[in-house]
């Protein structure tokens, strides 16, 4: 059976929001007491989009069990299909949808792939598409032409590929795959943004001499995104030494075939659990793995600075708001993704915030520093945008209009605000179907609009 986005009838990845009316504006919920919530959530995206490229690559078949089907996820499915992989969908215990089972087949380019604007589709997958034989045309919404694609340019004629992009080292450009790699050594600027050397390190083994990859430049953002890489590759049997910080080496070899469990994405926990500090009371997010390498799981002691308190079980995290929220000071160079969310809680909190390490999410889905700042301020909040951070002094806030420039984690941002200041109207809610279709739906149900 061939997978759809609909493939169980009862189940609509989208909820009951459509995306494709991108200029309605969403009237964001207000909390009006304190919340008492339980939720699971859909796959990570991270995850899910690793195993697929693995499994592509792999000798053998594999299943993917609770996978993420969302806009990211069904464009890389989508995408793998083209380059001649067999992905099928077959029913499996997760909440949000069918497992996903995988038959690596072999790649072949003459095609057009629409990256949307997944930064994990339009980096991993140019790397694949080396290794396809034939050319292989990658481009994606308007946001992703503007989304820095250089370092992956470059990175692959550096390691024997053919790539036509017109001098423009941007979307579009078109790989011309010839069956194989010769890889070796490169080095590379990974500065804005850790997903060119995660797509490096993916393929890496599927190189005729593997890969020796270095860093080279003065910073190197998402950390744990790479140590993710790292860790789904053990899982397919790829060793991957990293003699010195920014170093990587791959030996040639198979990447095998697996059954993977995927883990719920834990950076869409962040605005539901950011709600118990805005709205009070608790926020319990089940399914939390017990160890992982996703960012996300730093919001057990990222929370607590602004106030909150986290307590754990097993399998769950409750997150309990408490009298007011604290400002911060902050680099979060590591969790890039974790911003937009947590600056909702620095313009709600009751003293100064200052977050930097973060320039490389200017080059996100938007300039995401430019967006907060103008979206806050234009609540009547205090934003100074600094040259890799942002200033946060809190201000008292009104509804009005918030710009969400097709950016899930800005949609979601105007929603924590939402919860404590009327008659904030979040424009494209839709825009969440990117890695949480689901997340108006759950939202309504957060504050007792809807069932859970
Ligand atoms: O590899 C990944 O899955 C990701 C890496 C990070 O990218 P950057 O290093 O560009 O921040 C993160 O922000 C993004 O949401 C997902
Ligand atoms: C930066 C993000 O996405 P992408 O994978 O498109 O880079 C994100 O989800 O916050």
């Amino acid at each position: 059976m061939l997978i759809s986005r609909y493939s169980k009838p009862e189940f609509n990845p989208y909820g009951d929001t459509a995306p494709d009316d991108a200029a309605t504006l969403w009237p964001a919920p207000e909390a009006h007491g304190p919340l008492a919530a339980t939720l699971g959530l859909p796959g990570s995206k991270s995850l899910t989009n690793r195993e697929l490229v693995l499994s592509a690559l792999a000798d053998s078949p594999s299943l993917l069990r609770a996978p993420l089907h969302s806009r990211d996820s069904d464009l890389m499915v989508a995408a793998l299909r083209q380059l001649g992989t067999t992905i099928d969908a077959v029913p499996g215990e997760g909440a949000f949808g069918d497992d996903l089972r995988i038959t690596p087949g072999e790649l072949f380019g003459s095609t057009t792939i629409d990256c949307g604007l997944a930064g994990t589709v339009m980096r991993f997958l140019p790397v694949v598409a080396t290794l396809a034989l034939g050319p292989t045309t990658f481009d994606g919404d308007e946001g992703a032409r503007r989304r820095p694609m250089a370092t992956t340019v470059s990175s692959l004629r550096a390691l024997g590929a053919d790539v036509n992009d017109d001098g423009r080292m941007a979307l579009p450009f078109t790989v011309h795959g010839s069956g194989s790699l010769p890889g070796g050594e490169v080095t590379i600027d990974a500065g804005s943004s850790s997903q060119f050397v995660s797509a490096l390190l993916l393929a890496g083994a599927r190189f005729e001499k593997g890969l020796h990859l270095r860093h080279s430049g003065e910073r190197l953002p998402s950390l744990p995104h790479i140590d993710m890489t790292i860790a789904t590759l053990a899982g397919r049997g790829v060793t991957v030494e990293s003699p010195a910080l920014g170093e990587w080496m791959i030996s040639a070899g198979p990447i095998a075939g697996a059954e993977i469990d995927i883990e719920p994405d834990l950076s869409n926990a962040a605005p539901f659990l950011a709600a118990a500090l805005v709205a009070g009371g608790s926020v319990t997010i089940t399914g939390w793995p017990q160890r992982t390498t996703q960012v996300g799981a730093n919001l057990i002691d990222l929370l607590p600075r602004f106030g909150a308190t986290v307590t754990r079980t097993a399998d769950s995290v409750t997150v309990t708001g408490g009298e007011s929220i604290r400002g911060v000071t902050l680099d979060l160079s590591t969790g890039g993704e974790l911003v937009p969310n947590l600056v909702a809680l620095a313009a709600l909190a009751d003293s100064p915030s200052t977050i930097t390490g973060i320039g490389h999410i200017r080059h996100h889905e938007t300039d995401r520093l430019a967006a907060l700042a103008a979206e806050i301020n234009g609540l009547g909040g205090n934003v100074t945008e600094l040259e890799d951070g942002l200033q946060i002094e809190p201000r008292p806030l009104h509804g009005g209009p918030w710009r969400s420039y097709d950016d899930h984690r800005m949609a979601t941002t105007g929603a924590i605000i939402g919860l404590a200041v009327a008659g904030v109207e979040i424009e494209n809610i839709g825009t969440t179907a990117k890695t949480l279709p689901q997340f108006a739906d759950l939202w309504r149900a957060l504050v007792g609009e809807a069932a859970l």
